[in-house]
């Protein structure tokens, strides 16, 4: 069962930092296996003795000797339980840590294939029961077959044949236990594989609900909704039908084990070979070998769940970004140079977003793109920032190969700025120095004075204290754009990609923008993508894109001065402002 063998050696993989803790978890299992089956041979003794006339003072020893067994095993299965639960804790927590970070460390066709409610799913939904899983592992199954050890071998100290039965039977039990697992294994995996789409859909939907509601779709969605949710039913009841077709396997399976215990102790009795002690000890044993059996089927549904949840952790694992890491940093020390070597690029067979794109912009300089929508302005910005890699030609930053470069450095030194500004749920500060406490509030103020914002800053009821919350509190969406700005200053990139920053706002604000702009782009390369050609006021050089070619580069006043260019068409087609 290739699922299980995956669990465990995960498990494995987490549990070699854990080795301290998983000695002690092994003493309390030995130690809980000999309070549990000491009791029964206690008793044993005491009904060996119980006719004897001499024995008063002996029988009040066993007696005693029984009652401080009793009292402490509990405390030794609550011990044993603690200490599973937090190796467990302390792996999947690790486990929740990497898999974020696994998630984060994918490139664009990742996020595209995943959805952020999937996501969600199996980072923390599936890591929780995998949490279920070790813990239940732990107790159920390496606890319970301790104590099935423990139990067999004093059934084989007290006869060879009771032991003997009783050994086939736990192995036929384990067995069948294996083989429903195996056959209802595929049920709990379509449970969680349609459990993850419901979430999918939910997340989309309610991520979009302001166009739900303005296109009236709403009956389609919740159409959708139903329809996910009678499939997850379906898959569910079949899930539950093999749950139930393992009980009733168990069940029958114990009736006939005591049955078949009882008759043998009977005829061994009726032949002297044990007294009638010995006949209710191996009853009780075999009562006692049924509850660890009876507690690893308990636990099968989790664990059948889990397996399915592993299978979808270890698949996700196994997922690796097509990006590879390179190992050369980049230095910042000013604004970068950049060059693109008949570059292109397609997302799938057939099609082509970028074909033979060369350009260069030297440390300072700034490039305007544009080009109708669809023309692959956005794709040059996704692979300098290396979400993609181009399937032909180079580009290099400072002279350096992109791939050479360590993707962290890279990302630090080359900012993209969209439409799309993230607001955290955070305040004015952390959404500004994203969490670096080692930026002053000075700074943090001065920069937003430079940029226009110190009426909005002023106005803060707590200052730099004050909560943000996506889409709420004053934040319009030029000054979300301002809030991106101050991230970059922060940041101090050597690039800046602008992209369609301006798209959205109203002329007033534009003006702002254009304002804090100037401040922003001091000393630092850039490439400016925009419709409005306002914005392209600054540019020194274009480059015009049709189709995913170049169709059009050249120096911005140049193009603008000669009346067959492109640009110059664009600019009269646009009727707007006079660009020189
Ligand atoms: N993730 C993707 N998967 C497949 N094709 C894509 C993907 N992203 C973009 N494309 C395609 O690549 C081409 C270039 O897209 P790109 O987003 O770069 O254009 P653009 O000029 O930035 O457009 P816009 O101005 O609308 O943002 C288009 O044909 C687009 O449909």
């Amino acid at each position: 069962m290739p699922r299980f063998k995956a669990a465990l050696f995960l498990l494995q993989a987490y549990l070699k930092n854990q080795l301290p803790t998983l000695v002690g978890l092994f003493l309390v299992f030995i130690i809980n296996t000999a309070l549990l089956t000491i009791g029964p041979l206690i008793l044993q003794t005491y009904l060996v003795n119980i006719n004897r006339s001499d024995s008063h003072s002996l029988l009040i020893y066993i007696a005693l000797l029984f009652l401080g067994v009793a009292a402490i095993s509990p405390l030794f299965s609550l011990l044993e339980v603690f200490v599973a639960e937090n190796l467990s804790l302390q792996i999947t927590n690790q486990l929740r840590l990497d898999l974020t970070l696994h998630c984060l460390h994918q490139d664009l066709d990742f996020s595209l294939k995943y959805p952020p409610g999937e996501l969600i799913e199996r980072v923390d939904d599936d890591v929780s029961d995998l949490n279920n899983f070790f813990s239940r592992f732990l107790v159920s199954i390496v606890g319970n077959a301790f104590l099935i050890v423990g139990i067999q071998v004093i059934l084989f100290h007290i006869d060879w044949r009771v032991g003997t039965l009783m050994l086939l039977f736990s192995a036929v039990s384990l067995l069948a236990i294996n083989r429903l697992h195996t056959l209802s294994a595929p049920h709990w995996k379509n449970v969680l594989q349609m459990r993850g789409k419901l979430f999918g859909f939910l997340e989309e939907r309610l991520a979009g609900t302001e166009d739900i509601r303005a296109c009236h779709a709403e009956m389609y969605t919740l159409r959708g909704l139903v329809e996910r949710t009678r499939l997850l039913v379906r898959k569910q009841r079949r899930a539950l039908q093999m749950i139930f077709a393992t009980r009733s396997t168990m069940v029958v399976l114990f009736s006939v084990s005591s049955a078949l215990a009882l008759t043998l102790s009977i005829y061994l009795y009726a032949l002297r070979a044990i007294d009638i002690a010995t006949v209710y000890t191996i009853y009780y044993f075999t009562v006692l070998l049924n509850s660890p059996l009876e507690q690893i089927l308990e636990q099968w549904r989790n664990l059948q769940q889990s397996t399915g949840c592993i299978t979808r952790i270890v698949e996700l694992l196994e997922i690796h970004s097509n990006i590879k890491d390179g190992e050369r940093m980049l230095q910042v020390t000013g604004p970068l140079a950049l060059e693109f070597r008949d570059v292109s690029f397609s997302y799938a067979e057939g099609t082509q977003a970028l074909q033979k794109i060369s350009f260069s912009l030297r440390p300072g300089e700034i490039l305007g793109l544009i080009g109708r929508t669809g023309s692959g302005k956005s794709t040059i910005t996704k692979l300098l920032a290396r979400f993609h890699d181009p399937q032909q030609g180079v580009i290099l930053v400072n002279d350096i190969l992109l791939t050479e470069l360590n993707l962290q450095s890279l990302r630090a030194a080359i900012v993209l700025i969209n439409q799309e500004v993230q607001i955290l749920h955070a305040t004015v500060r952390e959404n500004i120095t994203l969490f670096d406490d080692t930026i002053s509030d000075e700074r943090v103020i001065q920069i937003l004075e430079k940029l226009g914002l110190d009426q909005w800053y002023q106005g803060l009821p707590k200052g730099l204290d004050t909560r943000l919350t996506p889409g709420e509190f004053g934040l319009s969406a030029g000054e979300a754009q301002l809030l991106a700005f101050a991230r970059v200053f922060l940041s101090n990139p050597g690039l800046v990609i602008l992209d369609e920053i301006s798209s959205r706002l109203d002329p007033v604000t534009e003006q702002r923008l254009e304002r804090a702009l100037d401040y922003l782009l001091q000393d630092r390369t850039a490439i400016i993508i925009a419709h409005r050609l306002l914005t392209l006021q600054r540019v020194d050089t274009v480059l015009v894109l049709e189709n995913g070619t170049c169709i059009e580069q050249g120096l911005r006043r140049q193009l603008a001065d000669d009346p067959h260019s492109h640009f110059a068409q664009l600019l009269q087609k646009g009727n707007m402002e006079v660009l020189q």
